[in-house]
């Protein structure tokens, strides 16, 4: 009774003194000069919520965007939660300028970091500025061409595995399957066994095991179309100092948990390998798994600059995560692609029959075998170019600085900006998907299909972008996607193992819809409450 009523009468002068902080946060963002208020932009159909409900309750992510920037032009103005002016860039010098050229001068915004902290904990994807060198400098000889060459007997075996799967499952239950949900199990092999050598069998196993269960619907269950209270929730993180935020992590809301479920998981996992392993995994350099060379080069270097335990560990949940869903996701929008568009798919199984007629190891093709598949590689291209995962990227101006623009744009009082002027504290929303399918960067039919685009000179662009074919989809610069070769390398072998075996077509009556869930995920129109889907009917070849 005593430390109850105590309780109370420590809590509500807290609580008086957080509403109270909270009010003058808002009060001082709202009578605050505004430098973007001569931009153009959407109108705010809320104060609360801004434009954030249409953007996260929008049919297929990224197109709200493409409207918006379509409209106002590549730089224009939306709005966040409690008045927010938040500039979204799709222009292409523009973005050159935050990815390529200002280095850590626009972090992640501190409300979207302790969202990756919550997935992924304090690994590469969470760190910023300084410590995020020193992560890097660990993670690098990991990522290493030559080290990713030896994972490419892992993935063609993971891709006859799973042709042979389907083969049986058409067998038994008919031609319609659902891709995404086999293609994630394949990938969690892979991962699994590329960063740690431990064999999930999650294409085997059908999906069965503490680990596989933890990813599966992830992103769906968690991100999808959230409710208003979890908006309202969310949006105050921004008022919140990073060090009271973390504590987020504690509250028992579904999403938290499940997060936190799968965090705890796969650093069970990595710690368990490291244990089993301690005494080769340091010194062997046949251990040619991430994690033991991470651990490896970990060690050599100086004891100031090394990586925490934690800090480690975490890294094996951002490689799971990461690496994981980005290519499950992305080689599920590419079987989409070629199925509805079944000229190409023969063109790029003709390809795949003629490099492997004159390759010296039909059986085992190299990279230099995959890297003269050029038509295969257009494709590949094309649907990371029209379905990048991340769709969008927040970041923030850690500084005052002037943003130079490619595409002039016309303020509300009609004057011409070649450039616009921010302020330090300036939250930017990166327009990934809308850079990607800008017309006056990728030609008139850049909203369509096209592989073509990529045999000519595609990538030689004005302003260059991103670490492959000049697309945003695997951002750029030093906080550039660390994965990109290991997902290239994946998306052909897998590709090239699969059309051998079956043709691709779209099953009559369903529409498929880029649904935004964080990433963008397949989901049957009309039917996103179901989840991550994407069902195809599937022939088998005879050869
Ligand atoms: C098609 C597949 C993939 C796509 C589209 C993709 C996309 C991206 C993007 C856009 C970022 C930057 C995110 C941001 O700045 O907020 C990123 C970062 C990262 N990706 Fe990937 N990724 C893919 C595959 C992979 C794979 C296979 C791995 C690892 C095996 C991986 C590991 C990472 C890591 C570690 C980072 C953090 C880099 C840093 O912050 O320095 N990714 N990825």
């Amino acid at each position: 009774m005593y430390s109850g009523s105590m309780t109370l009468n420590l809590n509500i002068p807290l609580l008086i003194g957080f509403c109270c902080l909270f009010l003058y946060l808002v009060a001082r963002r709202l009578f605050k000069a505004r430098p973007l208020a001569y931009i153009q932009g959407p109108t705010s159909p809320s104060f609360v919520f801004g434009n954030n409900v249409e953007l996260q309750h929008q049919d297929d992510a990224g197109e709200l965007e493409y409207n918006w920037i379509a409209q106002y032009g590549a730089a224009c103005k939306i709005s966040g939660s409690f008045g927010q002016d938040i500039l979204m860039l799709a222009d292409p010098k523009a973005l050159h300028h935050i990815v390529q050229i200002s280095s850590y001068r626009y972090p992640k915004p501190h409300d979207t970091n302790q969202a990756i902290r919550l997935m992924m904990g304090r690994g590469i994807f969470w760190a910023s500025g300084d410590d995020h060198k020193r992560h890097k400098k660990v993670m690098n000889p990991a990522f290493d061409i030559s080290r990713l060459r030896s994972f490419l007997p892992l993935f063609q075996r993971s891709a006859t595995m799973l042709a042979e799967k389907w083969k049986e499952e058409v067998r038994i239950n008919g031609p319609m399957l659902d891709v995404t949900t086999w293609i994630s199990r394949l990938m969690l092999d892979n991962i699994g066994e590329a960063a740690f050598e431990h064999q999930f069998n999650a294409v085997d196993a059908g999906g069965v095991g503490e680990l596989s269960e933890a990813f599966t619907n992830l992103f769906a269950d968690s991100l999808l179309f959230p409710d208003k209270g979890t908006l309202f929730f969310t949006s105050l993180w921004r008022f919140i100092p990073p060090d009271v935020l973390r504590y987020v992590e504690y509250l028992p809301a579904r999403q938290v948990r499940r997060f936190r479920r799968f965090l705890k998981i796969s650093k069970q996992a990595a710690r368990s390998v490291i244990n089993e392993r301690a005494a080769s995994i340091s010194c062997d350099d046949e251990n040619r798994d991430i994690l033991s060379i991470l651990v490896r080069s970990n060690s050599s270097i100086d004891a100031r600059r090394k990586l925490d335990e934690d800090e480690l560990l975490s890294q094996m949940a951002t490689i799971m995560l990461a690496g994981h869903d980005s290519t499950a996701m992305s080689l599920s929008w590419l079987l989409y692609d070629l199925a509805l568009h079944p000229d190409d798919q023969i063109r790029v199984r003709e390809e795949i029959r003629t490099i492997k007629s004159q390759s010296l190891t039909p059986d085992c093709l190299g990279v230099v075998d995959f890297e003269s598949m050029t038509y295969t590689n257009a494709v590949i291209r094309e649907t990371l170019r029209l379905h990048p995962i991340a769709f969008m990227l927040p970041r923030i101006a850690a500084e005052d600085d002037v943003i130079p623009l490619a595409n002039p744009i016309t303020t509300k009082t009609g004057k011409i900006m070649h450039e616009i002027p921010i302020k330090k504290g300036q939250s930017i929303y990166m327009a990934v998907y809308t850079y990607n399918r800008l017309k006056n960067v990728w030609g008139e039919d850049a909203d369509k299909w096209n592989p073509g685009r990529f045999l000519g000179n595609a990538s030689d662009k004005e302003y260059t972008m991103g670490m492959f074919a000049n697309l945003l989809t695997f951002s750029g610069g030093v906080r550039g996607c660390l994965g990109w070769r290991f997902a290239i390398l994946e998306l052909q072998t897998t590709l090239v193992g699969l059309l051998e075996q079956f043709e691709f077509s779209p099953p009559p009556g369903i529409e498929i819809q880029g649904a935004p869930a964080g990433s963008m995920i397949p989901v049957i129109r009309g039917r996103a409450r179901e989840g991550t889907q994407l069902p195809l009917c599937l022939s088998v070849l005879t050869n």
